[in-house]
């Protein structure tokens, strides 16, 4: 990428969340460029210089390289870099993409001041293996919130979302869809087209027949494939599977998904709701695979927000007496090694220092990011040609798992979460456990349970 020769027409808008918003570049099918974004109100006058936006960017690849890498594994992680881009391309890109924009995340504008964006890996687009006939099959997780679809992995998670992208065409013809269930927000990429969705009175059959449809060639095999007919359970099932595969593997990158019921180890085997497994949290997941590692970097909250916010106010109270601390406690970052042997060594019991109580919230954060972050699974079926792939049940796939939006969360962030907590308690005694509808999730700590398809809500002592 020449930085000195950037043209908006390369690129395309690709996505966006709270606050960033994501383009991809047309041809460099592996590229992308994460842009900030601000309030709408504050369009006229960023709330921040271009050296303030370049540190927020330059922390976050800190804080994923050296604090997340470590806790998530490498393998996983892909923390980009900052790029300075011209500020005349910035301002062309923003406006070519507007009208690609969702209308609900237009309450915020992409930030055309700074110049300062974050350089990725298209992680839709991964470079897996030779290249195949068909194209990946890329599907996104948000983790804090997880669908009924996966209710064999609900007692990692705390609530029902996800996000699901079906790319056709490495380079041209797209079908996407990114969908969060809960909100009905839409994401189309580029020339997407909508191929599974559950809105409120919508159709929803229809929209799972249409899910199905696109799944289908990615899972017929052996006769199947031949006689170009598989029944809709089958596709639905081989689908779960594949994926709870590769969520389970212990391969990060490149990995081939076979059916794991022939290691012993199978996707329902973790999928038994019961409250020992909420106990035990982690026990029954692979210990190197994905779920295991977010699962064990959600539990550095070993203190929930109410047992947090004391040593939150703590800190807060010494920073007001002595401002200048905000360095040596690492507060803003930086977040390098010593950082993370700060919230490593944290002791176990309060000593009612000031340190103790800055290395709690640290962990605290470190756990926000790691339930907030997003799962991107990338499947690419095996060579048509192979034996295996003709035979096997569901059909082998080449994989690449990989972890997005692990941005540190602000120190401030603190009470905003206490004051979403008492909500969602205050919520809950008020209707017996039910939650109205487009009602805020819970928090972790409670946890959305399914048994024999019903919801309810249970308290998990964190
Ligand atoms: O505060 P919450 O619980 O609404 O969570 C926010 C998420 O909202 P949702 O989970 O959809 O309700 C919100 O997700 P959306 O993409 O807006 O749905 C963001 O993840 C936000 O994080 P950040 O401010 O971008 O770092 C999240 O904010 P944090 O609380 O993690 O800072
Ligand atoms: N490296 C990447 N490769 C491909 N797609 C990406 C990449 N990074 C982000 N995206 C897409 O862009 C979307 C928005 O990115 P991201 O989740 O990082 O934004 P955010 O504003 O931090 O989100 P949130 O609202 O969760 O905080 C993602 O959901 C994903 O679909």
């Amino acid at each position: 990428m020449e930085l000195d020769k950037m043209d908006e027409n390369d690129w395309k808008y690709h996505g966006e969340g709270n606050k960033s918003l994501v383009v991809s570049h047309i041809q460099v099918s592996q590229l992308v460029l994460r842009l900030l974004k601000y309030p709408a109100e504050d369009s006229e006058n960023p709330p921040q210089t271009a050296e303030q936006a370049f540190r927020q960017i330059q922390n976050i690849v800190d804080f994923s390289s050296n604090v997340m890498s470590s806790l998530l594994g490498e393998k996983f992680i892909h923390s980009g870099e900052v790029v300075k881009l011209p500020l005349e391309f910035v301002r062309q890109l923003s406006i070519k993409v507007q009208h690609q924009r969702p209308v609900w995340r237009c309450d915020k504008v992409m930030d055309i001041y700074s110049g300062c964006a974050l350089c990725l890996p298209n992680l839709t687009s991964p470079p897996l293996h030779q290249p195949t006939h068909t194209p990946p099959l890329c599907i996104e997780i948000k983790v804090r919130l997880i669908m009924a679809l996966f209710k064999c992995l609900f007692f990692l998670f705390s609530n029902v979302t996800v996000a699901l992208a079906l790319f056709q065409g490495r380079g041209g013809k797209h079908s996407v869809l990114i969908k969060n269930m809960q909100k009905d927000h839409f994401l189309n990429l580029s020339g997407g087209q909508c191929i599974y969705s559950s809105k409120e009175g919508g159709d929803d059959s229809m929209d799972l027949n249409s899910l199905l449809n696109n799944l289908r060639p990615y899972l017929q095999s052996g006769n199947n494939r031949i006689n170009n007919h598989m029944s809709s359970k089958p596709v639905l099932n081989d689908f779960i599977q594949v994926l709870a595969n590769a969520l389970l593997s212990e391969g990060g990158d490149g990995g081939v998904v076979m059916d794991r019921q022939e290691e012993g180890r199978s996707f329902c085997e973790a999928s038994v709701f019961n409250k020992e497994r909420i106990h035990h949290g982690a026990q029954g997941l692979p210990s190197d695979s994905v779920l295991f590692r977010i699962l064990q970097t959600q539990m550095l909250d070993t203190l929930d927000i109410e047992g947090l916010y004391p040593l939150y106010r703590r800190v807060e109270q010494h920073l007001q007496d002595f401002p200048k601390e905000r360095t040596r406690l690492q507060i803003d970052g930086p977040y390098n090694e010593a950082f993370l042997e700060k919230l490593q060594k944290c002791p176990s019991e309060d000593d009612g220092s000031v340190e103790y109580a800055a290395a709690k919230v640290h962990q605290y954060r470190v756990s926000m990011t790691a339930k907030d972050c997003s799962i991107m699974v990338a499947l690419v079926p095996r060579n048509e040609e192979e034996e295996d792939f003709l035979s096997s049940r569901p059909p082998a796939f080449s994989y690449s798992v990989s972890i997005l939006d692990l941005d540190p969360k602000p120190f401030d962030s603190i009470p905003r979460q206490l004051r979403l907590d008492q909500k969602i308690v205050s919520c809950y005694l008020r209707t017996g456990g039910a939650l109205p509808k487009g009602s805020l999730p819970p928090l972790p700590g409670i946890f959305t349970a399914g048994e024999n398809e019903d919801c309810r809500l249970l308290f998990h002592p964190v």
